[in-house]
């Protein structure tokens, strides 16, 4: 297996191995390469929930955006997504706003982009278990 484990298939389509076992690599090694946005719309594929977006500098980056039960909820998930962020040296921008609406944004610093590490950690992050702090389902009546 490569470093980058960016593997080009037969039709040209590129996947990331293994992304949500993988560590992220330290961005301060300056090895970090930026994915090409026509990559990163392939790799997306790779991470449900996720959407390539620009900034307002116009730098590529994922998004999610979660709606909670309750406040604490919102701060229970910030909780939850900042010890994956400190285990793995990288860190999302997250927002908590209107009380129950979450987000984070991935992306890398260090080269104004999207690296190989944004997809790792947005495939840690949907590995949260988020159920217990989403809106309980409504009650179902039968007729
Ligand atoms: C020294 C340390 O590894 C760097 O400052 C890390 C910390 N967390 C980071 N998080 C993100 N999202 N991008 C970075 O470039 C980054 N750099």
């Amino acid at each position: 297996m490569s470093d980058s484990c960016l593997e080009r298939g037969p039709k040209g389509l590129e996947r990331l191995v293994g992304l949500a076992v993988r560590k992220c690599i330290p961005c301060a090694e300056g090895s970090m390469q930026p994915v090409a946005e026509s990559d990163a719309y392939k790799l997306r594929n790779q991470v449900p929930g996720w959407r390539v977006e620009k900034t307002e500098e116009g730098t590529l980056c994922l998004r999610q955006d979660w709606t909670v039960r309750s406040f604490q909820s919102g701060v229970e998930l910030f909780k939850r997504i900042g010890e994956v962020a400190e285990a793995e040296g990288h860190h999302p921008d997250l927002h908590l706003e209107g009380y129950n609406k979450v987000s984070a944004e991935l992306s890398t610093h260090s080269i104004g982009g999207l690296s190989e590490n944004d997809f790792i950690m947005a495939a840690k992050i949907n590995a949260i278990p988020v159920a217990d702090l989403q809106p309980k389902a409504k009650p179902r009546f039968w007729a």
